[in-house]
């Protein structure tokens, strides 16, 4: 069993945090990873800017932004991987990227340089299932969990998606973008239900999850809940004090207030 299933079936940790690397600096990326780590997550998605999110909403699009302005790529998102592990960081990380990036480093390099690089998994949010196989194969060989996603909308699909998960199954809680929602339709229980029944690995749900209550409701429903938009806005906020040497400190400590409050236990 990887570390990631072993983390996720352990039910100490729920909550995997998304935040964009870069953002507002790789300096900052990595001392949140530190903070991420020191206050107890059971993994985090380190989101690799680009150019084209097209899943992403307005908060996660513009953190993007911000990151590419920073000219940060996927080659300093995995040296900022290797660079926390040389750190002590024991918390499993999650490579995320859009499809893009990763064919132009290469299927098979991408995946042995995040291992080499101390990451567990990867999320490529915009390869389709079924185009997905060769980047599963040589991750199943590198031994980095390559996680599929499913969305209500997969119905008939869910059952093959999952009898070859890795990691874990990443549930799309609703359509459409990433970004922080007051309410989920009623269908999404049952759709929770029904990929934890069939799921012979962990599952994690995520989009719109930005609050307390969210949390206490879908961690009843699945393994792991996925909170990023929520997240990301409030790094936003500190940005500048973030990247003041004077301000750092304060800062770090409201956005560790900000993840313990989302924290049901
Ligand atoms: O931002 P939200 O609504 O909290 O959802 C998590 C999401 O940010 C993160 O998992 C993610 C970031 N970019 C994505 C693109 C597709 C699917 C998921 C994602």
């Amino acid at each position: 069993m990887t570390r990631l299933q072993t983390v996720l079936q352990s039910e100490q940790q729920y909550l995997i945090p998304f935040i964009m690397s870069g953002d507002p600096s790789l300096e900052a990326t990595r001392e949140l990873i530190h903070l991420l780590n020191e206050e107890g997550v059971a993994a985090i998605e380190l989101g690799v800017p680009f150019s084209d999110p097209i899943a992403d909403g307005p908060v996660i699009q513009a953190a993007s932004e911000r990151a590419l302005r920073q000219n940060v790529t996927l080659q300093d998102v995995l040296t900022l991987g290797r660079q926390v592990r040389q750190e002590g960081c024991q918390v499993p990380l999650i490579l995320f990227t859009y499809a893009n990036p990763v064919f132009q480093y290469g299927l098979s390099r991408v995946v042995e340089d995040a291992v080499g690089c101390g990451f567990d998994g990867l999320i490529v949010p915009d390869l389709p299932y079924e185009e997905s196989g060769e980047l599963r194969e040589w991750g199943q060989k590198a031994g980095l969990s390559v996680i599929p996603l499913v969305a209500p909308t997969s119905r008939q699909r869910i059952r093959q998606i999952v009898e070859e998960a890795q990691g874990f199954v990443y549930c799309v809680s609703s359509l459409g973008t990433t970004g922080m929602r007051q309410q989920f339709a009623g269908t999404v229980d049952t759709f929770l239900q029904t990929v934890r029944e069939l799921s012979p690995v962990p599952t994690a749900v995520g989009f719109g999850i930005s609050k307390r209550e969210h949390v206490e409701r879908f961690q009843k429903q699945a393994d792991a809940v996925v909170v990023g938009s929520a997240l990301v806005r409030k790094i936003e906020e500190l940005s500048g004090a973030l990247s003041d040497p004077v301000q750092r400190t304060e800062a770090l400590e409201q956005i560790r207030a900000f993840v313990t409050a989302l924290k049901t236990k």
